[in-house]
C-alpha cells in the first residue's frame, strides 16, 4: 500500500510516537509524507519515506495529484485544528479529493489507531482490487 504521513507543527511529536509505534507495520509499505513530517519521522525511526515539499509550499497538493492518479492507498494526517494554516486551502483540496476517490482517511490519533490495525489485519485488500481493475481497464 502507498501511505501519506502528515502532521501539523503541533502534531509532530504525536505522529513520530505513532510511526515508532508502529513502524513494523508501516514499514512493509511505501510511505510518502510532506516535507518537515517526512524527515522528522525518518530521522527519529529509520524508516524509508518518499518527501514530498513541505505542506505550505505545495506538499498536501503533491499528495493530493497521487490521490488523484489513484496512487494513494491511505492518508494519516494528524491536524491541528486550532491553529490557523496559511495553506488551509490546500488541505480542504487534499480532503476533498480523499472522499472523490475513496481513499481512507484518518486526521486523528484514534482513527489512525483503528486504520493501521486493519492494514495489519489485511482490511485494506480491497484497494488491490481497485487497483488491479484500474490497471486493467
Ligand atoms: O503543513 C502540513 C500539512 O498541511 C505539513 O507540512 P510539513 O510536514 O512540511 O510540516
Amino acid at each position: 500500500m502507498n501511505i501519506s504521513l502528515v502532521a501539523h507543527d503541533k502534531k509532530k511529536e504525536m505522529i513520530i510516537d505513532f510511526a515508532l509505534s508502529y513502524k513494523h507495520i508501516l514499514s512493509k509499505h511505501n510511505l510518502f509524507a510532506t516535507g518537515t513530517t517526512g524527515k522528522m519521522i525518518s530521522e527519529a525511526t529509520g524508516l524509508k519515506i518518499h518527501r514530498f515539499q513541505s505542506g505550505p509550499m505545495g506538499g498536501d497538493q503533491q499528495i493530493g495529484a497521487k490521490i488523484a492518479e489513484n496512487n494513494m492507498d491511505l492518508i494519516i494526517f494528524f491536524r491541528d485544528p486550532l491553529t490557523a494554516q496559511p495553506h488551509e486551502p490546500d488541505i480542504s483540496a487534499l480532503m476533498r479529493l480523499c472522499d472523490v476517490h475513496q481513499i481512507p482517511l484518518v486526521t486523528n490519533l484514534g482513527g489512525a489507531e483503528i486504520v493501521i490495525r486493519a492494514l495489519e489485519a489485511g482490511f485494506f485488500e480491497w484497494r488491490n482490487l481497485i487497483n488491479k481493475k484500474n490497471n486493467e481497464g
